[in-house]
């Protein structure tokens, strides 16, 4: 296997007529990353693949692998392989002959190609169906197949468009974790489709959430969730309020906003923010204390409008003045041990470090 590239985009813009489906996107993957396009229908993260792959033309931009620019290179001839979602793979064909079917085509003798194919079988631990034909698999063997067909031609990054969709959610985790393995065991790229915060935090070293046809965002994980650059991605993880209110001025190491409702809150310091500018924050929803008496500017008092069971946890609803749709995250024990009812007023309080300033969205 080779060692992999680094991958970049500069600029990369797709337009389908007058829509623009990816807006001068820049990015760098460096090599040996797991990285996932995450985002909402229409996005744009399938098209920005598919431009990768070689299998969707550029308007404009560039993209490099390693030193080449691959920008108008055949999808062959760039070094990466797709795994497509529906894994696409020949019914009257068996494992092997699936497998090595790339070969076949670059006149790579038949005696040749079965041991590649076998051995890349072996790889995905399906060496023992390699006399199968798809419709004799099953749906997560079928895309074993599939990816040791798009291995098989050594890619520097291998290109995988919602990989997991099509799974029920048992196999979606034991295949997840699959995945991952076979990352770090190749130490190539991979660059993963798909619309799940879950998936995407379980597997990324580098998430890419993209919105309107721009990232959002680039960072790992942890980045991303603990610190959403925007309120696009804050609610689109997931777990966090966002409250959208006006700077009213500074206080001590920080300055206080203030929402509709007149409500005033106490935020870290941050540069250049002029009183009466618009601001979002963030709060996670699981570091708002319930039942808690506040310090001035770090709390509110909240009408529990729902209560939901999430095993874990308990998600409490809330409403206040200037503030709808609050959640807050309160472990099970701790809920149950001073259980609430719809309709109770409750207050909640947080320290002002757990507020999160948010900047404006580069899709707005
Ligand atoms: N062949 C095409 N012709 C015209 N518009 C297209 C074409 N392919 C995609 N688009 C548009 O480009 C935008 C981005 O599409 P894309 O498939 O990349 O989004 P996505 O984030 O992958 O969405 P999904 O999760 O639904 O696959 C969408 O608005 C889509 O309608």
């Amino acid at each position: 296997m080779s060692k992999g590239a680094d991958i970049e985009l500069i600029r990369v813009t797709k337009r389908y007529g007058l829509a623009l489906a990816v807006d001068a996107v820049t990015l760098k993957i460096p090599a040996g990353t797991y990285c996932c396009l995450l985002g909402p229908s229409g996005c744009g993260k399938t098209t920005t693949l598919r431009m990768i792959a070689g299998h969707e033309s550029i308007t404009e931009g560039d993209i490099r692998l390693g030193p080449a620019v691959v920008t108008d290179l055949p999808p062959a001839r760039r070094g990466t392989a797709m795994m497509f979602q529906s894994y696409a793979l020949f019914p009257h064909l068996d494992s092997v002959d699936n497998v090595a079917f790339s070969l076949k085509m670059r006149g790579i003798d038949k005696a040749t190609r079965r041991g590649r194919a076998l051995e890349m079988l072996k790889l995905v631990q399906l060496d023992h169906l390699a006399e199968r034909r798809p419709a004799q698999l099953s749906g997560g063997q079928q895309q074993r197949v599939a990816l040791a067909r798009a291995l098989i031609t050594d890619p520097q990054a291998l290109l995988l468009d919602e990989p997991l969709s099509a799974l029920d959610p048992f196999l979606k985790i034991k295949v997840r974790q699959e995945l991952k393995k076979l990352q770090l065991q190749l130490g190539i790229s991979f660059i993963h489709v798909t619309h799940s915060q879950e998936e995407a935090m379980a597997l990324s070293d580098l998430v890419v959430v993209m919105n309107g046809g721009r990232i959002e965002q680039a960072a790992t994980p942890r980045e991303v969730f603990n610190r959403p650059a925007t309120a696009f991605v804050a609610r689109f993880m997931g777990d966090h309020n966002v409250i959208a209110g006006r700077v009213a001025g500074r206080a001590g190491d920080g300055f206080t906003f203030e929402v509709p409702g007149g409500a005033t809150f106490k935020a870290p310091d941050e540069e250049g923010l002029e009183a009466g500018a618009p601001v979002e924050i963030a709060v996670r929803t699981d570091r708002i204390r319930i039942g808690e008496p506040s310090t001035p500017g770090c709390g509110l008092t909240g009408l529990v409008q729902n209560i939901e069971y999430h095993g874990q946890k308990v998600q409490v609803a809330l409403a206040a003045p200037g503030v709808d749709d609050f959640a807050v995250q309160v472990p099970e024990s701790a809920f149950f041990a001073r259980p609430l009812s719809i309709g109770d007023a409750v207050p909640l309080a947080w320290t002002p470090d757990d507020i999160h300033l948010l900047k404006p969205s580069p899709s707005a």
